[in-house]
């Protein structure tokens, strides 16, 4: 018996329950659905159904019996069979009728159920009512071995053992006759009758059967039976696979409970199949439509067959997870439709995204079609004739051809019947012929609030784009419930991926990998963590995937919590850890990779490293849409032409817009140096010149040092305090400022580069060469001429302080970087602790130059002007959404 049909409508006698019901129940008239005064949350009259997952150990019928404790003055609980028990049944009946040996495995299914009744029930009475069951069912399968005598199978039903077994179980656990609970074998009452459509319920005579059971029971309290029936011979019979869920349709709406909750292990239905997208999220609710779209189109909801006696009656199904029963699940029922909203409060037209699988187009094209009248009648009478089923249609306005999607297994008979059909009109040239396209799925959005919404194909269709995934064909009923395109079986997961993201994705999400977790990208990291910028509010999402250091990277496939991300990437690679994040080896290119995910609308990568190797790969990341973000001056200051290839690269990305790349924190740390340059420039000030201090740490030192501690002693300090860079050389050589100033010349349009600029550097000569280590135990040796420095700055009453100069006059540049004495008029004089002081001289700010002034070294100040770049892409796309 199939369990992909419908039953038949009950008649018009059935539509209301049996009398005795009506006497036997407590709550009035069982046929009235009993809403007033009852909710969702607190139903009067509550079906629920546990599913083989939730019923797996005594723990488990324990704690299923927990949770029916819900107040309501009628419950029913239907149950299937323990996990795993029906499919051993199968094979046992399989291995009898084979005459293979069964007796070894009817044995171990015999043990299971009587350990979990002795868990269960500390008398002797459920042991032996099993052994009784699993003596006929031994008696049952011996005779499987003779021949069938008749139409009748002998061991179809066999496998609704499980749910008989089961229901002794539950009853047990909910503490049997004496806590008021009746049993009810579902064979006694539900009669099933062959249907159009496959196997369906006989409404009258279940209804008059169970009006006969309820003359002899209170029918409160009642466990019942899943998946068995009776056949209108009175024989036993099975519903088919998922009989359980229809079983449990059946009875809530023949007790006519309010609600059936079915059990299960997971949360509800999600807006799609999470193996496949990561992001999924939770249903609160679906109308019937809805679920039953979604089911139709491969979603494991249920089966739609089970929803058809709720709708009748309007009961509402509540899919809830027993593992997690603080969830509240997915409500199915009449108001689940377009008003619903998700758990992020807002309203969404698509409810959720099936895919379909192993399908495949076939194709009838030929200009001589247009306009006949019959084609199509002619085309899905030869499929029907040949069995095949259709799952999706599609025809242009134009008649020109019509093109249908068929299971894979059915697309060659489904050719063949249409190319005999159309055999004479192919022959005449009027139809070109028939065409096969394999290897498809179908990819649907459902949801009530499609109806009437403009712009719905637009995102789906928009979403499919950005991941490149060519649309074959597409279908969508004026229901306008479902929307379906049919691609190619390698685009799929690429494509639900990328709907879904359309769908549920605020365009300003952005996946964000962070290159270099050490003195910026910690305080990076913290600040993402603790920052109390609320992107949602904004839809600015900022999605942390990816994170790496020299040795190792972690990528996650949703997202990694900035607080903990550094502890994932040293935990993950311990031996034995299994996270759902992969932390391998540093790969720069899988790490790139993994950021621009296809799916995800913008992707973003922060190189925190300081090393040059990492700049290198800017070019290709900006050209493959990735916007960068680092307070590295490797990228801005480096060879021209990498340099060049930068901008280049940023200007002109197809497809997703330009990527951009910024690095407002490699001159001045959180200040906003380059902003205020570029501004300058932007609206059309010309830049004359720049004097000041680019180096937080060599102000901080300069500021510090009156020679009563050691030079060298300071240095350290100021590496401890992060000021430094990762080698203080770089500080100490100038070299550090100089890139800062060629920056700030290449940003005015001054191809200058690092050899142009003149740098007076205070490591002596003797130091420049050797290990990092090594100049570290001989950074005494900067003492001696420091002090003597000192002493003639002090001699002529003047202060040591380290200037940057930009000079530009006539298309000539010159750039100056050194340690300068200084009277007290200098500005820079006037500085403390680590500040940056730049003076902007321009035709505007000729006599009085612009000055940004304060702190320019530091992780916190630092990371901050990195966060604040990477805010400030997010607004930009925001602006472009
Ligand atoms: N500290 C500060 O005040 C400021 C620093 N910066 C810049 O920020 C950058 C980072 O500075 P810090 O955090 O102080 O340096 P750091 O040495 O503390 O951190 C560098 C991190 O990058 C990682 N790394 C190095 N090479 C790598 C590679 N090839 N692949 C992946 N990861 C790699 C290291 O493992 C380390 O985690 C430097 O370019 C520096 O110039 C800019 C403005 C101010
Ligand atoms: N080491 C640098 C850090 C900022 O760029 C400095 O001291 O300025």
């Amino acid at each position: 018996m199939s369990a992909a049909s419908s039953s038949n409508p009950p008649s018009s006698s059935s539509s209301s329950s049996p009398s005795s019901l009506s006497s036997s129940s407590a709550d009035g008239p069982p046929n009235v659905v009993q809403r007033e005064g009852a909710t969702l949350d607190t139903p009067r009259r509550h079906a629920h159904k546990f599913g083989g997952s939730s019923l797996a150990s005594a723990a488990h019928y324990r704690s299923a019996a927990g949770l029916l404790d819900d107040g309501a003055s009628s419950r029913w609980v239907v149950v299937s069979a323990m996990q795993g028990v029906t499919d051993a049944l199968l094979r046992l009946v399989a291995d009898a009728r084979a005459g293979r040996d069964w007796q070894a495995d009817w044995g171990a299914l015999q043990q299971r159920h009587i350990e979990a009744a002795a868990l269960l029930d500390s008398g002797d009475a459920l042991s032996s009512q099993l052994h009784d069951e699993f003596a006929a069912l031994h008696g049952e399968l011996a005779a499987l071995a003779a021949p069938v005598d008749g139409a009748h199978d002998p061991g179809h039903a066999l496998p609704g053992l499980g749910e008989v077994l089961s229901s002794r179980l539950m009853h047990a656990a909910l503490g049997g006759d004496a806590a008021g609970w009746d049993r009810l074998d579902a064979r006694d009452v539900l009669v099933t009758q062959p249907g159009e459509l496959g196997c369906a319920i006989d409404w009258p005579a279940t209804e008059a059967l169970l009006a006969q059971w309820l003359e002899r029971h209170r029918g409160t309290q009642v466990v019942v039976t899943g998946f068995v029936a009776r056949d209108g011979q009175g024989r036993a019979t099975v519903l088919g696979r998922n009989g359980s869920d229809w079983s449990a349709a059946i009875f809530a709406r023949l007790f006519a409970a309010e609600l059936l909750t079915i059990w299960t292990d997971v949360d509800g239905v999600l807006s799609a199949d999470p193996r496949l997208v990561p992001d999924a999220v939770r249903l609160p609710s679906l109308s019937y439509a809805e679920a039953c779209e979604l089911a139709y189109f491969g979603a494991k909801v249920l089966h739609p067959q089970t929803l058809v006696p709720l709708q009748q009656r309007g009961v509402a199904v509540r899919i809830r997870n027993s593992a997690r029963p603080d969830c509240p699940g997915t409500v199915i029922g009449p108001d689940g439709g377009a008003a619903a909203r998700h758990d992020d409060g807002h309203p969404h037209p698509v409810k959720g995204l099936s895919l379909v699988e192993n399908l495949a187009i076939l194709d009838l094209s030929g200009s001589g079609m247009a306009g006949v009248p019959g084609t199509a009648e002619r085309l899905f009478g030869a499929l029907r004739e040949a069995g095949v089923s259709v799952t999706m249609i599609s025809q242009g306005s134009s008649e020109h051809s019509i093109c249908c999607v068929v299971r894979a297994d059915q697309a060659e008979p489904g050719r063949a019947a249409i190319a005999r059909a159309f055999a004479e009109a192919i022959e005449a040239g009027q139809a070109q012929g028939v065409t096969v396209t394999p290897d498809i799925c179908v990819l649907a959005a459902v949801g009530d609030g499609m109806v009437g919404t403009p712009g719905v194909a637009a995102r789906l269709l928009g979403g499919l784009a950005q991941a490149r995934v060519n649309v074959r064909a597409i279908a969508q009923g004026a229901g306008e419930r479902n929307l379906s395109v049919a691609i190619a079986a390698g685009d799929a997961t690429r494509a639900l991926r990328s709907a879904h993201s359309a769908f549920w994705l605020s365009p300003q999400t952005i996946s964000v990998g962070v290159i270099g977790p050490g003195q910026v990208g910690r305080a990076l990291l913290a600040q993402l963590a603790s920052s109390t910028f609320d992107g949602h509010d904004e839809g600015i999402d900022l999605r942390l995937r990816a994170l790496a250091d020299s040795r190792r990277m972690c990528l996650a496939a949703v997202r990694l919590d900035p607080a903990d991300a550094i502890a994932r990437l040293a935990d993950a690679a311990a031996p034995g850890a299994s996270v759902d994040d992969a932390t391998t080896a540093l790969d720069l290119d899988a790490f790139a990779a993994h950021v621009r995910a296809e799916h995800l609308p913008h992707a973003l990568i922060v190189d925190c490293s300081g090393n040059d190797a990492i700049a290198a790969h800017y070019p290709r990341w900006l050209a493959a849409g990735i916007h960068v973000v680092t307070p590295s001056k490797h990228a801005g200051s480096g060879a021209w032409s990498r340099y060049q290839a930068i901008r280049t690269a940023s200007a002109a990305v197809a497809g997703r817009g330009h990527a951009q790349f910024r690095y407002e924190a490699t001159v001045g740390a959180g200040l906003p140096v380059i902003q205020t340059l570029r501004c300058l420039l932007d609206t059309g000030d010309v830049l004359l010149g720049i004097e000041g201090v680019l180096s937080g740490t060599l102000a901080w030192l300069f500021n510090r040092y009156d020679g009563s501690v050691p030079f060298s002693a300071l240095v350290r300090e100021a590496m401890a305090l992060g000021y430094t860079e990762p080698d203080p050389r770089d500080d100490l050589s100038g070299t550090d400022v100089a890139r800062k100033l060629v920056i700030l010349a290449r940003e005015a349009g001054c191809a200058l580069s690092m050899d142009d600029v003149a740098i007076e550097s205070l490591v002596p000569e003797a130091l420049r060469g050797v290990s990092r280590s090594e100049f570290l135990e001989r950074l005494h040796e900067l003492d001696a001429p420091m002090q003597e420095r000192l002493l003639q700055a002090r001699a002529s009453d003047r202060q040591l302080r380290h200037l940057a100069r930009l000079e530009l006059a006539a298309g000539e540049v010159h750039a100056t970087v050194g340690v300068s004495s200084l009277d007290g008029g200098h500005a820079a004089v006037h500085t403390r602790l680590t500040d940056n002081l730049v003076q902007f001289r321009t035709r505007r700010y000729a006599d009085n130059p612009l000055v940004v002034q304060g702190p320019g070294a530091g992780p916190d100040v630092t990371a901050a002007g990195v966060f604040g770049d990477i805010l400030g892409i997010a607004q930009t796309l925001g602006a472009q959404a």
